[in-house]
């Protein structure tokens, strides 16, 4: 197995390189290449919406097309495949029913699962629980009569959509919102990401279940392509384990790698399917 990056930094030449976005969607070389070298031994972490499949207007309509489908499919016979998601961990498998991936993180780490078992479940109290669904009551109760909201409730998270939202309601909403989660819920994390403010419990988040995942894949260079500020502690994790950090798109955290959306990720990743 090369493991020369495995344990060490990577090469001058990758480690936070500048990261030049790749334009268009014509493969960055030097990325294949170094994903190449580690053949088998490679665990390759995708978050979902925003680096698999473009954002789009609401969350039903961002599903996967046939060809992406196929792609996992023949990526987790040859790699060992993780999908890392904000989404709940039964919507992600639903839209990608694999049995090929081989690590699952849904609600951003807050529920894990491996070779087809649960690997970690965050414990939410029945006081969380509680706290929690008036929590929910009151966001329904704020958004009722208001046009381009959504509202979801993943269980361990929840997640306020303003995306077709007026901007300036959107902003009163969001404020109002913040100031309620200080008092239901103070000990809770609020995390803006794409149009969205999400509430998570604490110490949920991606570089947590990354740390996870790698616990049960010694010996494999992680390699992680995220979109968004929630990718951000994954990306971080994995380039100082040496792995690689693929950012994608333009409001993307910092990365070793560059790529300018989801076409490029799949072109890429076409590439790394072939014989
Ligand atoms: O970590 P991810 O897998 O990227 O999930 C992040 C959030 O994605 C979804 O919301 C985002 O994508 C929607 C579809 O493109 C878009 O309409 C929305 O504005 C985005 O915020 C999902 O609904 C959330 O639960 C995820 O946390």
């Amino acid at each position: 197995m090369d493991s020369r990056h495995l344990g060490q930094k990577l090469p001058q030449n990758h480690a936070r390189a500048p990261g030049r976005v790749f334009g268009g969607h014509a493969v960055r070389e030097d990325l294949l290449d170094l994903l190449q070298k580690h053949n088998a031994r490679l665990l390759l972490l995708f978050d979902y919406d925003g680096t698999l499949v473009p954002i789009a207007p609401t969350p039903d309509k961002a599903r996967p097309d046939q060809e992406l489908v196929r792609l996992l499919k023949a990526l987790g016979r040859r790699y060992r495949v993780a999908i890392v998601s904000g989404r709940r961990l039964e919507e992600i498998q639903a839209f990608l029913p694999l049995s090929e991936i081989w690590g699952w993180a849904g609600c951003h780490g807050a529920e894990i699962k491996v070779a087809g078992k649960e690997l970690w479940r965050y414990s939410l109290s029945s006081e969380e629980k509680a706290l929690k669904d008036k929590f929910h009551l009151y966001l329904a109760q704020l958004l009722a009569g208001r046009k381009g909201f959504l509202l979801e409730d993943k269980g361990f998270v929840l997640a306020l959509h303003y995306r077709l939202a007026d901007k300036e309601e959107a902003k009163i909403v969001k404020e109002e919102a913040r100031r309620a989660a200080e008092t239901f819920l103070p000990r809770w994390q609020i995390r803006p990401g794409k149009k969205v403010l999400e509430f998570l419990p604490p110490g949920i988040n991606k570089g947590a279940a990354v740390a996870r995942l790698l616990a049960e894949a010694q010996g494999f260079l992680p390699a992680y392509f995220g979109d968004d500020a929630g990718d951000a502690p994954a990306l971080r994790l994995v380039e100082e384990k040496a792995g690689i950090g693929v950012a994608v798109g333009s409001q993307a955290p910092p990365a070793s790698f560059k790529l300018a959306g989801p076409e490029a990720v799949r072109q890429l990743l076409l590439r790394l399917c072939q014989p």
